[in-house]
């Protein structure tokens, strides 16, 4: 059974951008394929866990994951998902929780080398700001940058420049990862679709429109209630056992994870 057949019998698979063309690469070719996390605490928690997972079935079937910890993207703040602009974190507490979920997925997936852990902060941070403007920037057109759900939901309460600019900072992720990691694919939550596209775009523009890179989203999972899965009444389940214990953490709709994972 190939892969995408097997993520799609386990209702894995919410949006892909190509479907045919993705089924015949990962047939034909072991690519290399990404997700990334935002340090936006110093744990991951359970709707992290879920886009790993399926990134892990893809190293089973003898793919490369690369997983990216956003130390540049979570700097600035992802919109998706977010009703209201968020409070920046202070640089201090962004590199602190990028070196614990850097321990976090070291821990969880192991760092034998099979499974690669990136930082994007060591190539955003590079990155001047007129370089931004003219290489990336030149490339991005605001009107379809507003199209994208995420940006259109917000223009009534309003969107800083700056959480509108994450579009092109994950982006310019799937470009670096396309060019230095022979990344060919990203996987992330339903509420990525509109940042995985744009990123697919700029390859496209960059390296010719006819270039070999994919999305795949996976369905925002909901509890029985209609509610987010992962919260709890008292906060997220989180993967760190100090704090949401194993006990706990087994309570929590064991069964709906086993038959998706
Ligand atoms: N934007 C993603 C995290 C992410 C960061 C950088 C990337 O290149 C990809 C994904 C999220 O909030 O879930």
């Amino acid at each position: 059974m190939n892969i995408i057949d097997e993520l799609q019998w386990r209702g894995a698979v919410n949006q892909e951008t190509d479907h045919d063309g993705l089924y015949d690469l990962v047939s034909n070719k072991k690519i290399g394929i990404y997700v990334g996390v935002d340090p936006t605490g110093d744990s991951m928690h359970i709707g992290h866990l879920i886009p790993f997972m399926i990134l892990k079935r893809f190293q089973l079937a003898g793919h490369k994951p690369v997983a990216v910890i956003g130390g540049g993207t979570g700097s600035i703040g992802d919109p998706s998902g977010k009703k209201s602009e968020r409070v920046l974190q202070t640089m201090d507490q962004v590199h602190h929780n990028e070196q614990a979920l850097t321990a976090q997925m070291q821990n969880l997936f192991g760092d034998d080398g099979q499974f690669e852990i990136v930082n994007n902060y060591d190539w955003l941070s590079k990155i001047s700001l007129l370089d931004f403007l003219r290489d990336y920037g030149k490339l991005f057109n605001v009107n379809t940058m507003l199209n994208k759900e995420i940006v259109a939901s917000r223009l009534e309460v309003g969107i800083s420049f700056t959480e509108f600019t994450y579009q092109i900072l994950q982006s310019v992720d799937f470009l670096h990862l396309y060019q230095n990691n022979d990344v060919q694919l990203q996987l992330g939550g339903a509420d990525q679709w509109g940042n995985i596209t744009s990123g697919i775009d700029l390859i496209h523009k960059v390296e010719g429109s006819d270039t070999k890179v994919y999305g795949l989203t996976i369905p925002l999972m909901l509890k029985a209630d209609g509610t987010k899965f992962g919260k709890t009444a008292g906060g997220a389940v989180w993967l760190d056992p100090e704090k949401t214990t194993p006990y706990e953490f087994y309570q929590f709709g064991l069964i709906k994870m086993i038959e998706m994972l």
